[in-house]
Protein backbone atom coordinates (compact mmCIF):
# COMPACT_ATOMS: atom_id res chain seq x y z
CA UNK A 1 0.00 0.00 0.00
CA UNK A 2 1.45 3.34 -1.00
CA UNK A 3 1.60 5.96 1.75
CA UNK A 4 -0.47 8.18 0.38
CA UNK A 5 -3.50 5.66 0.94
CA UNK A 6 -2.20 4.92 4.20
CA UNK A 7 -2.58 8.63 5.16
CA UNK A 8 -5.37 9.12 4.02
CA UNK A 9 -7.27 6.03 5.80
CA UNK A 10 -5.49 7.10 9.06
CA UNK A 11 -6.93 10.37 8.28
CA UNK A 12 -10.48 9.02 7.71
CA UNK A 13 -10.92 10.33 4.73
CA UNK A 14 -13.71 8.46 2.84
CA UNK A 15 -13.65 6.46 0.03
CA UNK A 16 -16.40 6.65 -2.57
CA UNK A 17 -18.10 3.48 -2.30
CA UNK A 18 -18.91 0.97 -4.87
CA UNK A 19 -21.32 2.77 -7.41
CA UNK A 20 -24.69 1.84 -5.74
CA UNK A 21 -23.39 0.39 -2.58
CA UNK A 22 -24.33 3.06 -0.49
CA UNK A 23 -27.41 2.95 2.04
CA UNK A 24 -28.91 5.67 0.11
CA UNK A 25 -27.92 4.49 -3.46
CA UNK A 26 -29.38 0.72 -2.43
CA UNK A 27 -32.59 1.98 -1.71
CA UNK A 28 -33.79 1.83 -5.14
CA UNK A 29 -32.60 -1.84 -5.97
CA UNK A 30 -34.93 -3.72 -3.95
CA UNK A 31 -34.29 -7.17 -5.58
CA UNK A 32 -30.93 -7.03 -5.05
CA UNK A 33 -31.01 -5.55 -1.47
CA UNK A 34 -33.07 -7.75 -0.25
CA UNK A 35 -30.97 -10.91 -1.38
CA UNK A 36 -27.97 -9.14 0.11
CA UNK A 37 -29.40 -8.75 3.58
CA UNK A 38 -30.71 -12.33 3.81
CA UNK A 39 -27.10 -13.84 2.77
CA UNK A 40 -26.14 -11.77 5.53
CA UNK A 41 -28.44 -12.75 7.93
CA UNK A 42 -27.75 -16.24 7.15
CA UNK A 43 -23.97 -15.93 7.92
CA UNK A 44 -23.64 -17.19 11.67
CA UNK A 45 -22.50 -15.17 14.62
CA UNK A 46 -19.06 -17.49 14.44
CA UNK A 47 -18.39 -16.11 11.23
CA UNK A 48 -17.59 -12.70 11.49
CA UNK A 49 -16.50 -11.57 8.19
CA UNK A 50 -17.37 -13.19 5.01
CA UNK A 51 -16.40 -11.87 1.35
CA UNK A 52 -18.17 -13.16 -1.50
CA UNK A 53 -17.14 -13.20 -4.82
CA UNK A 54 -15.10 -10.11 -4.80
CA UNK A 55 -13.43 -8.56 -7.63
CA UNK A 56 -11.36 -5.75 -7.97
CA UNK A 57 -10.38 -4.38 -11.79
CA UNK A 58 -7.30 -1.81 -12.09
CA UNK A 59 -8.39 -0.49 -15.88
CA UNK A 60 -7.19 -3.71 -17.26
CA UNK A 61 -5.57 -5.73 -14.59
CA UNK A 62 -7.80 -7.87 -12.47
CA UNK A 63 -6.21 -8.05 -8.96
CA UNK A 64 -8.91 -9.61 -7.23
CA UNK A 65 -11.30 -12.53 -9.60
CA UNK A 66 -13.93 -13.18 -7.45
CA UNK A 67 -12.38 -14.48 -4.36
CA UNK A 68 -14.84 -16.33 -1.72
CA UNK A 69 -13.88 -17.04 1.76
CA UNK A 70 -14.69 -16.63 5.71
CA UNK A 71 -12.79 -15.96 8.44
CA UNK A 72 -14.22 -17.66 12.28
CA UNK A 73 -14.23 -15.83 15.08
CA UNK A 74 -11.59 -15.55 17.69
CA UNK A 75 -9.41 -17.57 14.72
CA UNK A 76 -5.53 -16.42 13.98
CA UNK A 77 -5.89 -16.94 9.91
CA UNK A 78 -3.68 -16.26 7.75
CA UNK A 79 -3.88 -15.47 4.21
CA UNK A 80 -0.91 -16.08 1.98
CA UNK A 81 -0.05 -16.23 -1.65
CA UNK A 82 2.80 -15.72 -4.34
CA UNK A 83 3.56 -12.09 -5.48
CA UNK A 84 0.52 -10.48 -6.96
CA UNK A 85 -1.73 -12.75 -5.76
CA UNK A 86 -4.22 -9.85 -4.54
CA UNK A 87 -3.65 -10.24 -0.82
CA UNK A 88 -3.33 -6.53 -0.44
CA UNK A 89 -6.25 -5.57 -2.31
CA UNK A 90 -8.02 -7.98 -0.98
CA UNK A 91 -7.62 -6.55 2.00
CA UNK A 92 -8.02 -3.02 0.97
CA UNK A 93 -11.39 -3.77 -0.40
CA UNK A 94 -12.48 -5.42 2.87
CA UNK A 95 -11.35 -2.42 5.02
CA UNK A 96 -12.85 0.21 2.32
CA UNK A 97 -9.89 1.58 1.14
CA UNK A 98 -10.59 0.43 -2.44
CA UNK A 99 -13.88 0.19 -3.92
CA UNK A 100 -14.70 -3.46 -4.84
CA UNK A 101 -15.48 -4.18 -9.06
CA UNK A 102 -17.92 -6.47 -7.50
CA UNK A 103 -18.48 -8.35 -4.64
CA UNK A 104 -20.42 -8.28 -1.24
CA UNK A 105 -18.32 -8.25 2.35
CA UNK A 106 -19.96 -8.97 4.93
CA UNK A 107 -18.94 -7.71 8.49
CA UNK A 108 -20.89 -9.16 11.70
CA UNK A 109 -23.78 -10.05 9.51
CA UNK A 110 -23.89 -6.87 7.76
CA UNK A 111 -22.94 -5.70 4.43
CA UNK A 112 -20.36 -3.15 4.74
CA UNK A 113 -19.28 -3.56 1.11
CA UNK A 114 -17.65 -0.02 -0.14
CA UNK A 115 -18.18 2.03 3.10
CA UNK A 116 -15.57 4.31 4.13
CA UNK A 117 -12.75 3.01 6.17
CA UNK A 118 -14.09 5.17 9.46
CA UNK A 119 -17.61 3.67 8.83
CA UNK A 120 -15.71 0.34 8.48
CA UNK A 121 -13.45 1.09 11.39
CA UNK A 122 -16.53 1.76 13.39
CA UNK A 123 -18.49 -1.62 12.87
CA UNK A 124 -15.38 -3.06 14.87
CA UNK A 125 -12.90 -3.72 11.68
CA UNK A 126 -9.54 -2.48 11.28
CA UNK A 127 -6.29 -3.03 9.92
CA UNK A 128 -3.09 -1.56 10.82
CA UNK A 129 -1.43 1.26 8.50
CA UNK A 130 2.22 1.68 8.01
CA UNK A 131 3.23 5.04 9.63
CA UNK A 132 2.96 7.84 7.29
CA UNK A 133 5.79 10.22 6.68
CA UNK A 134 4.45 13.34 9.08
CA UNK A 135 3.52 10.37 11.90
CA UNK A 136 7.33 9.84 12.52
CA UNK A 137 7.81 13.48 12.99
CA UNK A 138 5.61 12.86 15.98
CA UNK A 139 6.31 11.49 19.59
CA UNK A 140 4.54 7.76 20.15
CA UNK A 141 2.47 9.45 22.42
CA UNK A 142 1.28 12.10 20.23
CA UNK A 143 1.15 9.63 17.37
CA UNK A 144 -1.06 7.53 20.03
CA UNK A 145 -3.03 10.51 21.12
CA UNK A 146 -3.68 11.27 17.13
CA UNK A 147 -5.09 7.92 16.44
CA UNK A 148 -8.61 8.18 18.01
CA UNK A 149 -9.14 11.38 16.36
CA UNK A 150 -12.44 11.15 14.61
CA UNK A 151 -13.14 7.37 15.50
CA UNK A 152 -12.89 6.58 19.33
CA UNK A 153 -13.73 3.35 20.26
CA UNK A 154 -17.09 3.13 21.75
CA UNK A 155 -15.84 2.24 24.99
CA UNK A 156 -13.86 5.05 25.19
CA UNK A 157 -16.49 7.41 23.82
CA UNK A 158 -18.49 6.18 26.46
CA UNK A 159 -16.28 6.65 29.07
CA UNK A 160 -15.46 10.05 27.95
CA UNK A 161 -18.60 11.65 27.39
CA UNK A 162 -19.86 11.66 31.05
CA UNK A 163 -16.84 14.01 31.49
CA UNK A 164 -18.48 16.56 28.46
CA UNK A 165 -19.47 19.01 31.59
CA UNK A 166 -15.89 19.17 32.84
CA UNK A 167 -14.60 20.39 29.80
CA UNK A 168 -12.24 19.10 26.96
CA UNK A 169 -9.13 18.91 29.14
CA UNK A 170 -11.13 16.21 31.43
CA UNK A 171 -11.95 14.42 28.07
CA UNK A 172 -8.32 14.69 27.23
CA UNK A 173 -6.90 13.41 30.45
CA UNK A 174 -9.11 9.97 30.05
CA UNK A 175 -7.79 9.59 26.12
CA UNK A 176 -4.16 10.07 27.23
CA UNK A 177 -4.83 7.34 30.04
CA UNK A 178 -6.47 4.74 27.83
CA UNK A 179 -3.10 6.05 25.26
CA UNK A 180 -0.53 5.20 27.94
CA UNK A 181 -2.48 1.82 28.95
CA UNK A 182 -2.29 0.49 25.58
CA UNK A 183 1.21 1.42 24.95
CA UNK A 184 2.17 -0.11 28.63
CA UNK A 185 0.27 -3.19 27.11
CA UNK A 186 2.50 -3.22 23.90
CA UNK A 187 5.76 -2.44 26.43
CA UNK A 188 6.52 0.68 24.53
CA UNK A 189 6.13 3.26 27.60
CA UNK A 190 9.41 4.09 28.16
CA UNK A 191 9.54 5.05 24.05
CA UNK A 192 6.48 7.64 24.63
CA UNK A 193 8.45 10.63 23.96
CA UNK A 194 10.46 8.90 21.50
CA UNK A 195 9.99 10.06 17.80
CA UNK A 196 8.55 7.89 15.95
CA UNK A 197 10.47 7.91 13.13
CA UNK A 198 13.32 6.69 15.10
CA UNK A 199 11.57 3.62 16.14
CA UNK A 200 12.98 0.18 15.04
CA UNK A 201 10.93 -2.24 13.24
CA UNK A 202 9.60 -4.01 15.11
CA UNK A 203 8.62 -0.65 17.82
CA UNK A 204 6.88 0.22 14.43
CA UNK A 205 4.68 -2.39 14.65
CA UNK A 206 3.80 -2.48 18.07
CA UNK A 207 2.90 1.57 17.86
CA UNK A 208 0.70 0.60 14.87
CA UNK A 209 -1.02 -2.29 16.37
CA UNK A 210 -1.77 0.11 19.82
CA UNK A 211 -3.15 2.51 17.42
CA UNK A 212 -5.37 -0.06 15.56
CA UNK A 213 -6.78 -0.81 18.82
CA UNK A 214 -7.97 2.22 20.06
CA UNK A 215 -10.62 2.09 17.81
CA UNK A 216 -11.95 -0.66 19.81
CA UNK A 217 -11.92 -3.28 17.03
CA UNK A 218 -13.23 -6.97 17.35
CA UNK A 219 -11.45 -7.69 14.55
CA UNK A 220 -7.64 -6.70 12.66
CA UNK A 221 -6.43 -7.21 9.51
CA UNK A 222 -2.68 -7.29 9.68
CA UNK A 223 -0.70 -6.53 6.71
CA UNK A 224 3.01 -8.24 6.53
CA UNK A 225 3.24 -7.68 10.64
CA UNK A 226 6.46 -9.37 10.55
CA UNK A 227 8.21 -7.56 7.98
CA UNK A 228 11.53 -6.19 9.60
CA UNK A 229 11.03 -6.75 12.87
CA UNK A 230 13.81 -8.04 15.22
CA UNK A 231 13.44 -11.85 16.70
CA UNK A 232 12.69 -10.69 19.78
CA UNK A 233 10.15 -8.55 18.80
CA UNK A 234 8.39 -10.60 16.94
CA UNK A 235 8.33 -12.83 19.50
CA UNK A 236 6.68 -9.91 21.77
CA UNK A 237 4.22 -9.01 19.03
CA UNK A 238 3.01 -12.90 18.60
CA UNK A 239 2.29 -13.10 22.38
CA UNK A 240 0.48 -9.88 22.26
CA UNK A 241 -1.31 -11.11 18.79
CA UNK A 242 -2.14 -14.44 20.71
CA UNK A 243 -3.17 -12.88 24.10
CA UNK A 244 -5.45 -10.41 21.95
CA UNK A 245 -6.90 -13.76 20.44
CA UNK A 246 -7.39 -15.09 24.19
CA UNK A 247 -9.31 -12.40 24.85
CA UNK A 248 -11.76 -12.46 21.93
CA UNK A 249 -10.54 -10.75 19.19
CA UNK A 250 -10.11 -12.03 15.19
CA UNK A 251 -7.02 -11.63 13.11
CA UNK A 252 -6.57 -11.82 9.28
CA UNK A 253 -2.73 -11.80 8.94
CA UNK A 254 -1.51 -11.56 5.52
CA UNK A 255 2.61 -13.03 5.90
CA UNK A 256 5.55 -13.87 3.44
CA UNK A 257 6.79 -15.67 6.26
CA UNK A 258 5.29 -19.07 5.74
CA UNK A 259 7.28 -20.63 9.07
CA UNK A 260 5.28 -18.02 11.03
CA UNK A 261 2.24 -18.62 9.40
CA UNK A 262 2.15 -22.06 9.56
CA UNK A 263 2.94 -22.27 13.06
CA UNK A 264 0.71 -19.23 14.13
CA UNK A 265 -2.62 -19.74 12.32
CA UNK A 266 -5.15 -22.22 12.84
CA UNK A 267 -6.41 -21.90 9.15
CA UNK A 268 -4.68 -20.44 5.96
CA UNK A 269 -6.21 -19.31 2.74
CA UNK A 270 -4.09 -19.55 -0.05
CA UNK A 271 -4.90 -17.26 -2.79
CA UNK A 272 -3.76 -17.34 -6.43
CA UNK A 273 -4.15 -14.72 -9.16
CA UNK A 274 -6.93 -13.14 -7.59
CA UNK A 275 -8.75 -16.08 -6.03
CA UNK A 276 -9.59 -18.13 -3.84
CA UNK A 277 -6.94 -21.45 -4.55
CA UNK A 278 -7.56 -23.27 -1.42
CA UNK A 279 -7.77 -23.10 2.03
CA UNK A 280 -7.34 -25.09 5.31
CA UNK A 281 -5.70 -26.17 8.37
CA UNK A 282 -1.21 -25.74 7.95
CA UNK A 283 -1.03 -29.58 7.62
CA UNK A 284 -3.25 -29.59 4.42
CA UNK A 285 -2.29 -26.47 3.05
CA UNK A 286 1.57 -27.05 3.41
CA UNK A 287 1.26 -30.26 1.65
CA UNK A 288 -0.84 -29.14 -1.04
CA UNK A 289 0.18 -29.83 -4.79
CA UNK A 290 -1.97 -26.84 -6.23
CA UNK A 291 0.28 -24.40 -3.27
CA UNK A 292 3.44 -25.86 -4.15
CA UNK A 293 2.83 -25.19 -7.37
CA UNK A 294 1.89 -21.63 -6.93
CA UNK A 295 4.38 -21.00 -5.50
CA UNK A 296 6.27 -21.77 -8.64
CA UNK A 297 7.42 -25.19 -7.59
CA UNK A 298 9.04 -24.70 -4.41
CA UNK A 299 8.48 -26.28 -1.38
CA UNK A 300 6.04 -23.87 0.78
CA UNK A 301 7.84 -23.80 3.67
N1 LIG B 1 -3.34 0.40 -7.62
C1 LIG B 1 -3.07 -0.54 -8.52
N2 LIG B 1 -3.10 -0.25 -9.85
C2 LIG B 1 -2.83 -1.19 -10.77
N3 LIG B 1 -2.54 -2.47 -10.48
C3 LIG B 1 -2.51 -2.81 -9.19
C4 LIG B 1 -2.77 -1.87 -8.15
N4 LIG B 1 -2.67 -2.51 -6.96
C5 LIG B 1 -2.35 -3.79 -7.24
N5 LIG B 1 -2.26 -3.96 -8.58
C6 LIG B 1 -1.93 -5.21 -9.28
O1 LIG B 1 -2.84 -6.18 -8.81
C7 LIG B 1 -2.21 -7.44 -8.64
C8 LIG B 1 -2.38 -7.91 -7.21
O2 LIG B 1 -1.62 -7.04 -6.36
P1 LIG B 1 -1.62 -7.16 -4.79
O3 LIG B 1 -0.69 -6.10 -4.28
O4 LIG B 1 -2.98 -7.17 -4.28
O5 LIG B 1 -0.98 -8.60 -4.60
P2 LIG B 1 -0.30 -9.23 -3.31
O6 LIG B 1 -0.72 -10.63 -3.26
O7 LIG B 1 -0.56 -8.39 -2.12
O8 LIG B 1 1.23 -9.14 -3.72
P3 LIG B 1 2.54 -9.00 -2.80
O9 LIG B 1 2.64 -10.25 -2.01
O10 LIG B 1 3.65 -8.89 -3.80
O11 LIG B 1 2.38 -7.76 -1.97
C9 LIG B 1 -0.75 -7.23 -9.07
O12 LIG B 1 -0.63 -7.61 -10.41
C10 LIG B 1 -0.56 -5.75 -8.91
O13 LIG B 1 0.43 -5.28 -9.78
Amino acid sequence: MSDTEATDAAAGTAVSGRSGASPEDREGVETHDSDIERAAKHTPSSIPLRVEGLRKEFGSITAVDGASFSVEKGSITGLIGPNGAGKSTTFNCITGIHEPTDGTVYFQGEDVTGLSPNRIANHGLVRTFQLARELEEMTVIENMMLAPKGQLGESLWRSVLPLARRGVVEQERKVLERCWEMLEFFEIDHLAEEYAGNLSGGQRKLLELARALLTDPTMLLLDEPFAGVNPSLEGRLLEHIHELREDGYTFLIVEHDMDLIMEHCEHIIVMHQGSVLTEGPPSEVRSNEAVIEAYLGGDVE
